[in-house]
């Protein structure tokens, strides 16, 4: 395939003083690899074997330094807000701080907006003549979804003439503590009772399962998820039926044996609420309206085409509902995905990948797993499905299926690792990117086994010592950096003193979420001029400024309507 010739409009002037590099540029995001506060016992990179990224911290403090990767330096609406990955490569990739799904939703809500846009004139008409179903994650994790703005989409609905509406809950415990899905249960039962009675509607929870077992797959890692969250949700089948849809995630959580472990919110089996009747109380039927109530995109494009798309063979349907279907936002700008929603996507316009595939025409190699192979392209490149064009490559190395991931911690590592240096060895991206994810950390930190993440930052710790070192042997340049924290601290702490809190058999508190811990930035190589180090005028830095290093990294001075770069 011939090259793409380059596109004036994407061109980047040379950097003064950076040539660019007849060599590959390595960048590698350690998903979930945060500056810990406490080195503490819970601190699992703290703990695990790290030799690479210590030396890397204390060899060349000029090209080391912090980086803000939470809250508004990556485009949420507070700094309560933990980061996470869709904003965090969304922001690597864009070299600019956008304003993010949470907080467009916030604003379209706050406002009444919302309900003035197309998208809720489209689901009008069957949320008042049939039933509104809202899909979604149930929690205030803020990573996916936020309670508050269910509970604003509910009561809108029923102020504008929705008479009977149906909520299907995953359930959480990775973005939130485990254990909480009992008390959104509660706080949404007790909610609709208040709804029914102040706005006269039949208001009930219909359906529901563990985010990780139920709907929320992503990336096409197990369409049997999405199958299972279709069953339950569309067709009121489910093995477990309750009447009670807090008994159903106590029952659900009941330890399998006597003195076991209670299951994790994240993966409880599917459940239906059936009446008095036994009949489910909320299957989607013709004529309803169905609206997804996570603002994020990744773990919602897979149900998201089960509703759209006449042609659907990702399993068996086995019946399709002629609904009014929307997402909350629309969660693939590309692939018009879904057609109506209520709340207009993040713009994010002008990334680096545009400019070097169009205007540089440098080649990019992009790999992860299939757990995060979105993060290193669809989120990287501004929330696009497709390559800019050919000089991209995404390769995916499939996931393990359907485990809790501490039970093989490495995950594909190995894998991610060689095929990264075969890519800095063949000489095919030269000049330009290769850009690998190893999410470990965050994957295995998201079950909060202590143990199996400190082996995961070990082994991650390890592979990129051998990238280091293949960079070494052709000469290029590397830069290595993480999208927010995760392992760094997998206990939860006591606010104000930090102290790990236990239970009452004196067990810690695992922690499963983000953190709001600033993450590290580290460059080198023997291709960078040894004159290039970071700039000491940037204090507040986030991961948006990687954008424009990687520019200049690559040879090139950033557009001006990126944030400053990172260097000097
Ligand atoms: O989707 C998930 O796995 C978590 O909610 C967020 O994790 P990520 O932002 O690291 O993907
Ligand atoms: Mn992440
Ligand atoms: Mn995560």
């Amino acid at each position: 395939m011939t090259a793409p010739a380059p596109d004036d409009k994407w061109k980047l002037k040379p950097h003064p003083s950076i040539p660019k590099p007849d060599k590959p540029l390595l960048v590698v995001v350690l998903d979930g690899w945060g500056e810990g506060t406490h080195n503490d016992d819970f601190n699992a990179i703290h703990k695990a074997d790290t030799p690479c990224m210590d030396s890397l911290k204390e060899g060349a403090p000029q090209r080391w330094r912090l980086l803000k990767a939470h809250g508004t330096a990556v485009g949420l609406p507070t700094d309560d807000d933990m980061g996470n990955s869709e904003v965090g490569h969304n922001a690597l990739g864009a070299g600019q701080v956008v304003d993010q799904g949470a907080r467009l939703c916030d604003k379209a809500l706050e406002s009444h907006r919302l309900w003035d846009l197309d998208g809720w004139k489209y689901l009008a008409p069957a949320a008042q003549a049939g039933t509104l179903h809202l899909i979604g994650l149930l929690s205030d994790g803020g990573v996916h979804s936020r309670y508050d703005q269910l509970l604003l989409l509910l009561t809108g609905a029923a102020e504008r003439g929705a008479e009977r509406l149906r909520v299907h809950c995953l359930t959480d415990g990775r973005d939130v503590e485990d254990g909480t899905s009992v008390q959104y249960m509660q706080r949404l039962q007790k909610d609709l009772a208040t709804l029914r009675e102040a706005a006269g509607v039949d208001a009930a929870i219909a359906s529901g399962g563990g985010r990780m077992r139920v709907t929320m797959d992503r990336y096409e890692s197990d369409w049997k998820i999405v199958e299972r969250g279709w069953d339950a949700h569309v067709l009121g089948e489910a093995p477990s039926r309750f009447t009670d849809p807090v008994e159903a995630v106590e029952k659900l959580r009941e330890p399998k044996a006597l003195g076991g472990k209670p299951a994790s919110d994240q993966w409880l089996e599917p459940f239906v609420i059936v009446g008095k009747d036994d009949k489910p109380v909320g299957p989607i039927e013709d004529g309803d309206a169905v609206v997804i109530f996570n603002f994020r995109a990744d773990r919602v494009l897979e149900l998201s085409r089960a509703f759209e798309y006449e042609k659907f063979d990702k399993f068996e349907r086995k019946r399709h509902p002629k609904v009014r279907f929307a997402g909350l936002m629309q969660y693939d700008g590309e692939e018009k995905l879904p057609k109506h929603f209520l709340v207009p996507p993040p713009d994010i316009e002008r990334t680096t990948g545009e400019y070097l595939a169009r205007g540089c025409c440098v080649p990019t190699y992009a790999c992860s797993e299939s757990q995060k192979i979105g993060h290193v392209s669809f989120f990287w490149n501004g929330n696009r499905g497709q390559p800019f064009n050919s000089l991209e490559t995404w390769h995916e190395v499939p996931s393990d299926k359907n485990i809790p991931f501490n039970e093989k911690p490495e995950m594909k590592s190995r894998e991610i690792a060689d095929l990264g240096k075969e890519a800095l060895r063949s000489g095919k991206f030269d000049g330009g990117q290769v850009r690998l994810n190893f999410p470990n950390p965050d994957m295995v930190g998201h079950t909060g086994d202590l143990e199996a993440t400190i082996v995961a930052c070990t082994a991650v710790d390890k592979c990129v010592k051998e990238l280091l070192d293949e960079v070494e042997a052709v000469g290029g340049r590397w830069l290595v950096t993480a999208d927010h924290g995760n392992a760094e601290d997998m206990v939860q702490r006591d606010k104000k003193t930090g102290t790990p809190l236990r239970e009452a058999d004196g067990r810690p508190r695992p922690l499963t979420a983000h953190t709001l811990n600033p993450v590290p930035v580290v460059i080198g190589g023997p291709g960078l001029p040894d004159s290039v180090r970071f700039r000491e005028d940037l204090p507040n830095a986030g991961l948006a400024n990687v954008g424009p290093t990687i520019l200049n990294l690559l040879g090139y001075e950033a557009p001006p309507h990126m944030v400053p770069t990172l260097l000097a």
